[in-house]
């Protein structure tokens, strides 16, 4: 199974994040790589990661990082490859600071910005599933069935336990 989704961060730090996309990306049986890039501490490494993204076949790039959070951003200016930004949390301001940084992109070079934290970071993993879904059927059917059984565990009234 060839790999079509990097998951890179900015840091170690933002594993106990991230591993919430690679968790989805296994759930569906999407083969992925994961690697710490830092626009800032290791500008070389994101250079190198974008300009050969394309050609190692990756169809998407989940990326996370918080703070100044600059690398998803600029792993869009190097690559067409579609960049879904997770925004880390953050203590001093709560990942408002990584939202902004992510979110607000000038034309031409976009970054699908999810949600802080640990359900963001999820649901890049499910970005990353359904853009991969418009082309293999296989995929597709393994997603329409995580969202089904997802729906099906939603219980309808609520309980005081
Ligand atoms: N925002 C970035 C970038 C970047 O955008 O290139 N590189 C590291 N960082 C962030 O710095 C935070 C603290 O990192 P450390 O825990 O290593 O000090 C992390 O959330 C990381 O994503």
């Amino acid at each position: 199974m060839s790999i079509t989704v990097g998951i890179i961060m900015g840091s170690q730090s933002d594993w106990p994040t991230m591993k919430n996309a690679a968790t989805i990306l296994d759930e569906l049986g999407i083969a992925y790589e994961t690697k710490i890039v830092s626009a800032h501490r290791t500008p070389d490494r994101l250079w190198e990661y974008g300009k050969t993204a394309v050609e190692r076949g990756l169809k998407v790039i989940i990326a996370g990082a918080g703070g100044a959070a600059h690398l998803p951003g600029m792993m869009a200016s190097k690559t067409r490859v579609p960049v879904v930004g997770v925004p880390v949390q953050t203590k001093a301001l709560s990942g408002v600071d990584s939202l902004y940084s992510i979110l607000q992109m000038p034309k031409g070079y976009p970054v699908a910005t999810m949600a802080i934290g640990a359900a963001g970071a999820a649901n890049a993993g499910l970005m990353a599933a359904g853009i991969l879904a418009t082309s293999d059927d296989a995929l597709a059917a393994r997603l329409d069935k995580w969202r089904a059984d997802l729906s099906a565990s939603i219980p309808q009234e609520p309980t005081d336990d």
